[in-house]
């Protein structure tokens, strides 16, 4: 007997930890037909190929959020398999950018507190993001 499984190519996702200012921090929430939809996440999207994390995140959080990215430093990275996807999680912190955030695609975004932040439902690889913010700029 033999057992099939199928192979399922991991998605890689640049994710930006943006803070301003007044040390809030930009959350979006997914529009309800995409994967994880309903949740708030830290904007993103997809590496495309060719593309360095580098660069995907500066083109996603101008498509997504209008914002201009300046400065970055990676923070840390998760695999997670959720039933229907795994991904892995490129998570950068944005340390300088210029502009006013918007939701581009309809989205709702908001700059949260960061004691706020556990108060907001996010997909299950967040968990991790949430606890090294609170470790990190407490
Ligand atoms: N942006 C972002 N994605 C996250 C987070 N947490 C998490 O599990 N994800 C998952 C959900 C999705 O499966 C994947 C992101 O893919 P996406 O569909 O938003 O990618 P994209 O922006 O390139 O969108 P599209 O062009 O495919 O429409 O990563 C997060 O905090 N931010
Ligand atoms: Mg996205």
């Amino acid at each position: 007997m033999s057992v099939s499984i199928a192979k399922t190519k991991r998605i890689h996702v640049a994710v930006g930890v943006i803070m301003n200012s007044d040390n809030q921090i930009l959350l979006a929430k997914r529009l309800n037909h995409l994967h994880q939809g309903g949740k708030w996440e830290f904007p993103g999207g997809k590496v495309e190929q060719g593309e360095s994390v580098t660069q995907a995140l500066t083109r996603e959080l101008k498509e997504e959020v209008d914002l201009t990215i300046t400065d970055t430093s990676s923070l840390m990275t998760i695999s997670h398999d959720y039933p229907d996807k795994q991904v892995l999680l490129d998570i950068h912190w944005v340390t300088g950018f210029t502009g006013e955030a918007h939701g581009i695609e309809g989205q709702l975004v908001k700059w949260v507190s960061k004691l706020d932040l556990q108060d907001y439902d996010f997909p299950d690889a967040n968990k991790p993001i949430i606890d090294k913010i609170l470790e990190l700029e407490s």
